[in-house]
């Protein structure tokens, strides 16, 4: 497929380590793919599911004990430490080479190498990047083949270069002690062993589009972010893109793919999706920072994804689907998930696998699929795709967004003072903890821009790119905004109704974009005054709203006291920009 010689000199070095029976080259061919989801099938490793109901969809479920990413065991292995930064674990890169190489060694002994070649981003793009990935598993090959653009066209548009990054995968035993998920960044290298979990093993995705690209990005004058990119169309047919930060399993994929509420539709707004997880942002010809989504598929959270919540997403995952630690139905070998409809399958298997009697299982406090189980699903299958999501160029980002899961002290949104003022409010979003990383969840924690898990180097150096993002963008940078989707009340209920509501939200923020509305200056930055929600069809009092949108300056003087310890970690690291917006929230929530 290549005489790429440093990816056929990789290749070899690799082969001689793991020891594999045979090596396939994944060319990208339906006829390759189809061959191997037979052999999959053949060999348990996955389940096809009913035809009919969800052509081209298949079942696979992980080891217990390897459904989610894990953080303490992902490593940024760089040469100094301190470029690691104190937000991520670190290794020697020559120790950790040492230690991943000790595990990998003859893992793949009567076993297949496969070669999966993936470009971030559509193929030959000016933004895009390329990766290869071995793996001795067919569950990753196939999610690749989703996730990203594979095959013959990927090695014809890389050809001689030396620009591209190295994975390795090997399942290994699953074994949870000897479960590391390494990048080196100076090397663009990633070896990742002992899980099959996505987040962990499709190192295109977190691995790669963010660890590694992050800082790439940082080198090369460009952003690698935990993003999602939507496009909202007016009703004159206008459509202005907005890129949003949301913490793992935090609303990114249902912001994405909103319907707008009824009202909105019957004037004629529309929303477009371009990507629900990452976001690759340049600077354009004429200025404004242009995204694409380096991916080509949703690995999006199965459990509260309905025909209601997220009818968009939920059409995306019936046909050539992989749903990994959902629940079956055996009566019909189909898929279900907590929330997917009111009736749980009697005749059901749980994610572990064990047979079930549904609704008992469920009545007696257990769960029957996975907090964190997951949809792999072709972009192509999304009804609201942007016409835009293959534009090479990507698609100018009018406003940015922050946000995270907090039952209090956060207003539901509100606007930055300036860029600096914003890339403070991202560089102290906290949110509560979520399935998707193994631990503790519920657990409010720092999460600066939504990339503490992912952010391939010293986070106070990124904190400063940041800043000097904002500085050659000048006056055509995106505004930038938070929200929190997840106040409660006294009982623990959210109040604000979320998803496609809101859409009112995003409708008062394009507005600040275009300085077509007024809003409140408060100490925290500028909050709407409560008739620019629009709430027309909505049960939802203008007092409830003021409620979420309040600030409360004593609550804010307890954050700024927690954001000065937090920052603390970063030391004389700390962009003295970053310090000046603490001083200032500080003395204005004083005041
Ligand atoms: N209350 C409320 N919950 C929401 C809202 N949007 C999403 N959620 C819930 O948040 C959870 C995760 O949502 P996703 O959209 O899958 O999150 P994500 O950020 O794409 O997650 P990752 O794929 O892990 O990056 C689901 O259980 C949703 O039901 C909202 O507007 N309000
Ligand atoms: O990486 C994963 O496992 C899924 C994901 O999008 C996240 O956790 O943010
Ligand atoms: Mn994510």
């Amino acid at each position: 497929m290549t005489n790429n010689k440093t990816i056929l000199a990789w290749i070899d070095e690799m082969k001689a380590l793991v020891n594999p029976d045979q090596i396939v080259w994944i060319d990208g061919s339906e006829e390759q793919l189809e061959a191997l989801r037979k052999e999959a099938c053949e060999s348990g490793e996955m389940i096809k599911l009913n035809q009919e109901k969800l052509p081209g969809c298949y079942y696979h479920r992980t080891a217990p004990n390897d459904v989610a990413r894990v953080e303490d065991r992902t490593l940024i292995c760089s040469r100094k430490e301190e470029d690691a930064g104190p937000t991520n674990h670190w290794k020697d890169p020559q120790e950790a080479y040492k230690m991943l190489y000790d595990i990998a060694r003859g893992s793949y002994k009567g076993r297949t190498m496969y070669v999966i070649p993936y470009s971030m981003g559509p193929v030959g793009s000016p933004l895009a990047k390329i990766g290869v990935e071995l793996t001795d598993s067919i569950y990753v090959v196939l999610n690749m083949s989703i996730m990203t653009r594979v095959g013959q066209k990927v090695m014809d548009v890389l050809g001689d270069s030396n620009d591209w990054v190295r994975g390795l995968h090997c399942k290994c035993d699953v074994d949870p002690e000897k479960r590391w998920i390494c990048q080196f960044p100076e090397d663009n290298t990633i070896i990742s062993v002992n899980s099959a979990y996505g987040g962990n093993v499709l190192l295109g995705k977190k691995c790669f589009a963010l660890r590694i690209a992050s800082y790439q990005a940082k080198n090369e004058g460009w952003m690698a972010e935990h993003m999602l990119i939507l496009g909202v169309e007016n009703p004159k047919g206008e459509v202005k893109y907005v890129c949003a930060a949301f913490p793992s399993a935090c609303g990114k994929t249902n912001l994405a793919m909103m319907i707008p509420p009824e009202g909105y539709k019957a004037k004629g707004y529309k929303v477009w999706t371009v990507g629900d997880d990452i976001a690759w942002m340049r600077k354009g010809e004429d200025g404004r920072l242009y995204a694409i989504n380096p991916e080509n598929g949703f690995f999006g959270v199965a459990p509260g994804t309905n025909m209601k919540s997220n009818p968009n997403a939920l059409i995306s995952t019936q046909k050539g689907t992989i749903f990994t630690n959902v629940a079956r139905n055996l009566d019909d070998n189909t898929v279900w998930w907590e929330s997917l409809d009111k009736n749980p399958p009697v005749n059901a298997e749980e994610w572990k696998g064990a047979k079930v009697n549904g609704p008992e299982y469920i009545a007696e406090g257990n769960k029957l699929a996975h907090p964190n189980s997951r949809f792999t699903a072709p972009t192509a299958n999304c009804p609201c795709l942007s016409s835009e999501f293959e534009n090479p160029k990507g698609v100018p980002v009018s406003a940015i967004i922050f946000g995270g899961r907090r039952p209090d002290t956060v207003p539901l949104v509100y606007q930055s003072r300036s860029w600096n003022n914003g890339v403070f409010i991202g560089s102290i979003t906290g949110s509560e903890t979520t399935a998707a990383a193994a631990g503790a969840v519920g657990v409010v924690r720092r999460d600066p821009m939504a990339m503490l898990p992912f952010c391939g180097y010293h986070m106070g150096d990124y904190f400063k790119h940041w800043i000097e993002m904002g500085e050659v963008l000048g006056d055509k940078a995106p505004k930038i905004f938070n929200v929190n989707w997840f106040r409660v009340d006294e009982d623990g209920h959210f109040i604000w109704p979320g998803f496609g509501d809101n859409l009112r939200v995003l409708e008062w923020i394009l507005k600040r974009c275009d300085g077509e509305v007024d809003a409140v200056e408060t100490a925290i930055g500028y909050v709407p005054k409560a008739e620019d929600i629009n709430l027309e069809g909505l049960d939802f009092s203008v007092e409830t709203l003021k409620s979420i949108l309040a600030v409360d300056n004593a609550k804010w003087a307890k954050e700024a006291t927690g954001v000065e310890e937090f920052y603390k970690k970063f030391g004389d690291k700390l962009p003295a920009e970053l310090r000046a917006e603490l001083e200032g929230l500080k003395s204005r929530v004083n005041a």
